[in-house]
């Protein structure tokens, strides 16, 4: 059991197990976008070790871009996602995938979904580390996801608790 700030976690998907998925991630999506050339678009701040090591594992011609988007304060939704960070890529034409870290409730990817379909891309594919199937409200198609997961609150490799956690390198779940 470890604490962060002032909560309990238990371990929950080791290092290795994260390695071993996000390399066949990496394998799928290169496989599926050759001759793409896709831009993977991460969504910054839980997606920067997913987005790291992802990209170390697609082994064909990608671009990568960040954008900023928040709905998160301590382990509640706020209900309103802002953009903190816009986009700095032209994605007219292109096959974007955007690289999450989990998937909740489907907010926040959905306020992305129609940001980036404004730009008219090509293709919009989803990759996400996460995914908590219980809480998802929406019906857009995941294509990438590492583990589908109960839903109770997360963190480490990149996943926050009032912005603690992220820098540990597995995922730990709150205990209960
Ligand atoms: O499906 P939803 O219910 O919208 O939840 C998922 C979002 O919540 C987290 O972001 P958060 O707002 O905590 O910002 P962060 O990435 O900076 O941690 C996570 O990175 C997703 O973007
Ligand atoms: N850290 C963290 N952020 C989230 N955003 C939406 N769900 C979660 C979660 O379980 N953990």
């Amino acid at each position: 059991m470890i604490k962060v700030k002032d909560k309990d976690f238990v371990p929950f998907i080791s290092s290795d197990n994260l390695a071993s998925r996000v390399s066949q991630l990496g394998v799928q999506i290169s496989n599926d976008f050759a001759g793409e050339d896709p831009i993977l678009l991460g969504v910054l701040n839980g997606s920067f070790m997913f987005l790291s090591d992802l990209a170390k594992r697609v082994t064909i011609p990608a671009e990568i871009s960040l954008v900023k988007i928040a709905s998160y304060s301590g382990t509640v939704s706020t209900g309103d996602v802002k953009t903190l960070m816009g986009l700095d890529i032209d994605l007219t034409g292109r096959s974007v995938i955007i690289v999450e870290d989990i998937v909740d409730s489907g907010l926040t990817m959905d306020f992305l979904i129609s940001l980036i379909l404004k730009q008219t891309p090509k293709k919009i594919a989803i990759a996400t580390l996460l995914l908590k199937p219980e809480a998802f409200k929406y019906d857009f198609k995941i294509d990438y996801i590492g583990f589908e997961i109960p839903n109770k609150f997360v963190v480490g490799y990149g996943l926050d608790y009032d912005g603690w956690g992220r820098n540990l390198p597995e995922i730990y779940q709150l205990k209960n």
